[in-house]
């Protein structure tokens, strides 16, 4: 490093920081377009044009080393690489083309309409006037309800599935206390979700015995196969329940945009890339440089991680207006809130259909919508998430 780039002993994995991370991603901003993490040996970007230009730049900035702090060309990963989040171009690009397709619009409008009854169904039993907690009776309820039918796993053991991606998401951060917690249980959990990707487990018709089609027409190899089904298991699931919960908490401490909400339903999908925008559900990634990079007046060798605070990108005054402030009514497209270029969310049209069908169905029939209580964080090294949220609902 330069006498000139920010040096900042911050551990953005402390629990200080996961429980409130805006002072830092301020700091990170202020400071420059790149500071150095000395206690990872990293540098960080938090400006939303600096994360932007790295993770369009795949070639400079690559995944294959992994996406997190550690580097997988240093030391062996927890478990086999993903072949899309982990993989780069060439190797990335035929199980990206498989789940693009099988995650596309087809798919989509095979499971709208009952997605939506499902909603219905959900909002049925739990919406009463009174109390609810967002997280355990609607945000962790859903995704389960849906998703894992819609990958075709068996109905047996889908409870390991919140846990397996929770650690998934904290193993993309320092060996710290989360991770040390939630080691004692993933083989169990990693166990099951690695049962479901074999093809006899896998019901026909889902995304899974899709996956598995494809390998079948020679699309991917059948090694490959259930990898790429462990890439849905591990991604699809914790994010949307985040997602979900970010867009509960906005409207419940945002009643007006509800109000708004109601009158215009067909804005759901909306307020939902903007909750995904204002709380960044995926917080942070890395890229490793492949090469000596030049990157905000510092020259970084090749091997160098860098962190990528999606977080804080999505909330850069020098591309948001009133970036702090929750806008339904913003266009906010362009976030970095389901990543940018060749990684970009593959799943994102899944997660918002999900939201879609339930805010969709919360909005027929809830009037207002309020914190009842405090709500309670779920720390993870990468995800932003709730454990608990108390919600006073009214109804019509
Ligand atoms: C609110 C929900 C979600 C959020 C915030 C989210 C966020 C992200 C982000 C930030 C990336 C980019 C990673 C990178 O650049 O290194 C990504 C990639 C990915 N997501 Fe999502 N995601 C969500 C839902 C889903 C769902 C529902 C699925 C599956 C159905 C999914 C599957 C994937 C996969 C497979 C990748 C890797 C794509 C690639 O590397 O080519 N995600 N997601
Ligand atoms: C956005 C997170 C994410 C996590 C895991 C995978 C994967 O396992 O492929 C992909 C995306």
């Amino acid at each position: 490093m330069t006498g000139r780039t920010p040096v900042s002993d911050v551990d953005p994995f402390s629990p200080e920081v996961l429980a409130d991370p805006l002072p830092w991603h301020a700091w990170l901003r202020e400071a420059g377009p790149i500071v150095f993490l000395e206690r990872y040996d990293a540098c960080a970007l938090g400006r939303y044009d600096e994360v932007r230009a790295t993770l369009t730049d795949w070639q400079r900035f690559q995944s294959g080393a992994g996406v997190g702090v550690a580097n997988f060309r240093t030391e062996p990963p927890w478990r086999p690489p993903s072949l899309l989040l982990e993989a780069d171009p060439p190797h990335h690009d035929a199980p990206r083309a498989v789940l693009s397709r099988l995650l596309g619009p087809r798919a989509l409008r095979r499971l709208r309409q009952s997605w939506y009854d499902d909603a219905e169904a959900l909002v049925d039993e739990v919406v009463r006037d009174g109390e609810l907690d967002g997280v355990t009776d609607l945000a962790e309820v859903f995704p389960l309800r849906v998703f894992p039918d819609a990958v075709g796993l068996s109905p047996h053991g889908r409870e390991h599935l919140l846990p397996y991606g929770d650690f998934a998401f904290n193993a993309f951060g320092p060996h710290n206390e989360l991770v040390q917690r939630g080691a004692d249980g993933v083989a169990e959990h990693a166990a099951w979700v690695g049962d479901q990707c074999r093809r006899e487990s896998l019901a026909p018709g889902g995304f899974g015995a899709q996956i598995w089609a494809e390998a079948d027409r020679g699309e991917i190899t059948p090694e490959q196969a259930p990898l790429v089904v462990r890439s849905l298991l591990t991604a699809g699931v914790d994010t949307t329940v985040h997602g979900i919960g970010a867009v509960l908490h906005a409207f419940a401490t945002h009643p007006e945009q509800w109000a708004l909400l109601r009158e215009r339903p067909e804005r759901a999908r909306a307020a939902f890339d903007e909750a995904v925008r204002w709380e960044s559900p995926v917080q942070t990634f890395f890229r490793t440089t492949a090469e000596p990079v030049e990157l905000g007046g510092e020259r970084l060798p090749a091997g160098t991680k860098v962190l990528l605070s999606l977080a804080s990108a999505n909330r850069d005054p020098r591309r948001w207006q009133d970036p702090d402030v929750f806008d339904p009514g913003r266009d906010p497209s362009g976030h970095v809130g389901f990543g940018m270029g060749l990684h970009q969310c593959v799943g994102q049209h899944i997660a918002r259909l999900e939201s879609e069908a339930l805010l969709t169905a919360l909005a027929r029939r809830v009037t207002g919508i309020r914190l009842a209580g405090r709500p309670v964080r779920h720390l993870n090294n990468t995800l932003r998430a709730w454990s608990s949220l108390p919600l006073r609902f009214t109804t019509s």
